[in-house]
């Protein structure tokens, strides 16, 4: 059986706003199924990135298609299969929100017979109890929250979304990603940017990172942890000694180590953020040899202190 086409495929793609150079020779793949976040120091061209995949801003050169479509050509069926979350909506300020919501329902109807109904998704977000409020009264987070649930509303096959959870509390925060993953668990795809690592630590499958208008690392966030070059730190106590030892395989380390002569364990390995700091900080370094610039250090373990008990 032959694989799933891929949701979106962009080649080469440069873009410029006016005189001034912001993507160069972007090329990425997004497969069915997949999580991906895209992260990125403020002003690299995430959201620049996100509009030229979208079709409102088109490609210097190169070429974009999503679900093997140019979006710039694609019809209301195409749209009806995707939910958005953008940067800067223009909105009426004196609708409701239900009327905002059934306003949105009403266009997507047109083109899909999978549409939920208001009430429903308001109380998947937990904003039923502003139903009839009016969308100048929202709070930041409330209408990144109206957003979200406009873009859920039509249980689309790809949700892109530029900064979803900015601004929300972490209970509502919990409540999107759950969202999210349900759409996942549905067989939907997401692109999304973000800045809270933690955030792509657990919904990534896949982070993709950018520095200065190109893709700079692009893998699964275990792959990206392991480029930082730090391997995982084991700690323990045994015979009143305070070891610690370094491993690229804790797990592995682990299995040798007597679990009834020792106590106090701890494993801790390089976040996402470590990994994150140290790409971002040697975008030179990136440009001139690619995305394999770091590393991956695959040496075998080595203990590298013993410390008398304090
Ligand atoms: N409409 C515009 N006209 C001119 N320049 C723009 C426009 N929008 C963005 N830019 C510039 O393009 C560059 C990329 O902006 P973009 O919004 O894509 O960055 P980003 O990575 O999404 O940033 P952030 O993380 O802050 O949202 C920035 O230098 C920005 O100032």
């Amino acid at each position: 059986m032959s694989p799933a086409p891929p949701v979106i495929t962009a080649r080469g793609v440069d873009f410029a706003y006016g005189k001034l150079p912001v993507l160069h020779d972007v090329t990425l793949t997004v497969h069915p199924g997949e999580v991906v976040c895209l992260l990125g120091p403020n002003g690299v061209g995430k959201t620049t990135l996100v509009e030229n995949l979208l079709g409102s801003l088109r490609p210097r050169t190169g070429s974009v298609r999503v679900f093997g479509t140019d979006p710039r050509r694609a019809g209301a069926a195409f749209w009806a299969r995707i939910g958005l979350v953008q940067q800067n909506w223009s909105d009426h300020a004196k609708w409701r929100v239900k009327d905002q919501l059934e306003w949105i329902r009403s266009m997507q109807l047109t083109a899909s017979a999978q549409v939920a109904d208001v009430a429903e998704v308001l109380d998947a977000v937990g904003l039923t109890d502003k139903a009839g409020s009016r969308l100048s009264r929202l709070s930041g987070g409330q209408r990144r929250t109206l957003d979200f649930a406009a873009a859920l509303m039509g249980r689309p096959d790809l949700l892109i979304l530029d900064e979803p959870t900015t601004g929300l509390d972490p209970a509502s925060k919990a409540r999107l990603h759950d969202l999210i993953m349900e759409r996942v668990d549905d067989d939907a795809t997401v692109l999304m940017t973000t800045h809270d690592l933690s955030e792509a630590e657990r919904l990534a499958s896949r982070v993709i990172i950018m520095a200065a208008g190109r893709i700079i690392a692009d893998g699964p966030v275990t792959e990206l942890r392991e480029r930082v070059g730090r391997k995982a730190e084991v700690t323990w106590m045994q015979d009143g000694e305070h070891h610690v030892h370094a491993t690229a395989s804790p797990e592995r380390f682990l299995q040798q180590l007597d679990l009834d002569a020792i106590s106090g364990l701890t494993v801790t390995r390089p976040t996402l953020e470590e990994a994150y700091l140290a790409l971002v900080s040697q975008p030179a370094e990136a440009e001139q040899s690619g995305i394999d610039h770091l590393t991956i250090q695959s040496d075998p373990a080595t203990t590298t202190a013993k410390e008398p008990r304090p």
